[in-house]
């Protein structure tokens, strides 16, 4: 029986995960304020694999990926309740340290946003806030490994102390990616970040988040379906705050089971 107009459906459909979960949310409750934004989500976020979040504007997918590096901390108004944990580890303890949390996952923005620095010191940042190198020599390994990584270091290698800011948005959206493997994460979050880069660059960045799952366990937010067919191997689709349907890309695309996955995916809403 479909729910009547106005209310809200919380049933989720989900394919249970074949690998190792990275992260596992149970029970995620958030509200801003009043508001309620997300209701009851169970999500497995699988290790070595990129997990996309997709659904309508306002449904959910940027507030729930901001809740597994407690981004959502820094909005006063917003209150999180259920349980998050990371390699089994609660991320919402209470003696957590939220700084080492986002050292573990970290984040890529949807705008291209490097420090007002170097092109060598947004790299070599976090490693030197968390005091990663052991010598001069250890922090240029990393800068370079890390700018390798991330695709960017055969067109940044003779100009490293320029501004980060000089490059082009999708250089730009590499080296937040070098920024955000510097400090050796084992998640990466990713909040649409194609929506500011033209086709090229977006295929750039798609290509290299393919290549980074071997070494990191990926959420990406995206807006475009088709890049979460291109990129990822899970897909979760959020309707108003609900989880509706979860498992692997290829299943949630061509033979999903919820009848509002069917409407977005064929394009008759969002
Ligand atoms: N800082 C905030 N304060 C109050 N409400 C917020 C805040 N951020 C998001 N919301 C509300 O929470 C709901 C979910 O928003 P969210 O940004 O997570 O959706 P989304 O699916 O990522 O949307 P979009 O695709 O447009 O980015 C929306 O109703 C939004 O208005």
């Amino acid at each position: 029986m479909t729910a009547p107009m106005n209310t809200l459906d919380f049933t989720t459909h989900t394919v249970p995960l074949e690998g190792v979960a990275k992260i596992s949310a149970k029970s995620v409750n958030l509200w801003y304020g009043e508001k309620q934004a997300l209701y009851n989500i169970n999500l497995e976020v699988a290790k070595n694999q990129v997990t996309a979040l997709i659904g309508p504007s306002g449904c959910g997918k940027s507030t729930f990926l901001r809740t597994l590096n407690r981004m959502n901390d820094t909005i006063p108004s917003c209150r999180v309740q259920g349980d998050i944990r990371l390699d089994g580890d609660d991320i919402y303890a209470p003696d957590l340290d939220v700084v080492h949390l986002r050292a573990r996952v970290g984040m890529v923005f949807q705008k291209p946003n490097p420090f007002p620095k170097s092109i060598f010191d947004n790299v070599a940042y976090g490693p030197r806030l968390h005091g990663l190198a052991e010598s001069k020599d250890h922090l240029e390994h990393i800068v370079k490994a890390s700018l390798e990584r991330a695709g960017l270091w055969k067109e940044v290698s003779d100009r490293l102390p320029q501004p980060g800011t000089g490059l082009s948005g999708g250089q730009q959206q590499r080296l937040c990616i070098a920024r955000a493997i510097a400090v050796s994460p084992e998640v990466i979050l990713m909040d649409e970040p194609c929506s500011a880069l033209d086709p090229i660059a977006t295929a750039k960045i798609e290509e290299l988040i393919d290549e980074l799952r071997e070494n990191f366990t990926i959420a990406i937010v995206t807006h475009s379906m088709q890049q979460a067919a291109r990129v990822s191997q899970r897909t979760a689709f959020f309707h108003l705050g609900v989880l509706v349907e979860n498992g692997p890309t290829e299943g949630v695309f061509t033979n999903p089971v919820d009848k509002r996955t069917q409407d977005y995916v064929t394009g008759r809403f969002g």
